[in-house]
């Protein structure tokens, strides 16, 4: 009995990196490989029996990212957790067949092309607030909405579940806010003043509980609508609205870098694991718009 006391306790003193922040302003956890166990966390949430609901869009071209988008998420993303993905494309005929593991579904939606790259990426915003409103109540208990032209090499799990949750974008978690590249025209719906703003967030994740995502997705669709009806399309388009939405209603959970990095064969002194990363592209090749 004695011994037990002198044996050290795992977990007991958990050492926090002092390389990276782990928590923002408003306390906020950011997560950084290092900072968590991964094997406590599974713990804590397999017993909660959650659907993780995904999202990824393909229309066009970029049809050719989602066999490895699909078989790498097999690979890395909440494994030996119930997923179910949906697929939003124009082009149904060409989802590739990928073996899915356990608990884990495809539901592919077929929708209009567009034109513009601009315009299929800003449209996510109410494709999305309709999927959680229509389908995805009672279905699932957290989203996450992902770009497809992207691919997972590391792990992706219960610890990036939160009730709002943001990516830090990979080309500026170590930039000055001044050069954070939100809409600065007043007249978008998406502008912040110079002095303002926290963190400069990807659009190509993010998630949280369903309640808080179709509360986000709903502003920026209406936000988008009032922008475009006053002819003004904001610099970065449904990013720049995430960003003034984040800025307005604060994540409860950060992720760094690690889970939206720039290219896997891309280097930072603070990214000790590359977990989900953007696939290089030819931009003029496979988008239909300069
Ligand atoms: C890393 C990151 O944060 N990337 C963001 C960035 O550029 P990106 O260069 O990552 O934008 P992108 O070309 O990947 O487009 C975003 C997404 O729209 C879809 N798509 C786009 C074009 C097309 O022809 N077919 C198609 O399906 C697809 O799901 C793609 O992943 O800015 C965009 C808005 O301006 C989005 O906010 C992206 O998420
Ligand atoms: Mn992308």
């Amino acid at each position: 009995m004695m011994s037990s006391f002198h044996e050290p306790i795992k977990c007991l003193f958990f050492f926090l990196r002092t390389d990276v922040a782990s928590v923002s302003p408003w306390s906020a956890p950011i997560i950084w490989e290092g900072n968590f166990d991964s094997t406590l966390i599974d713990s804590i949430y397999k017993q909660q029996n959650l659907t993780i609901a995904t999202t990824v869009f393909a229309l066009g071209k970029y049809t050719r990212f989602v066999k490895d988008f699909l078989e790498s998420a097999e690979q890395h993303y909440f494994v030996g957790f119930r997923v179910h993905y949906y697929l939003f494309t124009d082009q149904p005929e060409s989802v590739p067949e990928v073996k899915m593991g356990e608990n884990r579904s495809l539901t592919v939606q077929n929708v209009p092309s567009l034109n513009r790259w601009q315009d299929i990426s800003m449209s996510r915003m109410e494709k999305l607030e309709n999927l959680i409103e229509n389908e995805l109540v009672n279905e699932a208990d957290y989203i996450f909405c992902l770009d497809i032209d992207t691919k997972f090499y590391g792990r992706w799990g219960a610890e990036t579940l939160g009730r709002l949750v943001g990516v830090i974008h990979p080309w500026f978690f170590d930039a000055p806010r001044s050069q954070f590249t939100y809409e600065r025209r007043p007249e978008s719906k998406a502008y912040i003043p110079v002095e303002e703003g926290d963190y400069y967030y990807a659009g190509a994740a993010f998630g949280g509980s369903l309640e808080d995502v179709h509360h986000l997705t709903k502003t920026c669709r209406e936000q988008l609508n009032i922008d475009a009806a006053n002819s003004i399309e904001a610099v970065w388009q449904e990013e720049s609205h995430l960003n003034k939405y984040f800025l307005l209603n604060k994540p409860s959970k950060l992720l760094s870098p690690e889970y939206m990095w720039r290219d896997i064969n891309e280097k930072a002194a603070q990214i000790k694991i590359v977990r989900f990363t953007n696939v290089p592209k030819n931009y003029a090749e496979v988008r239909p718009n300069p």
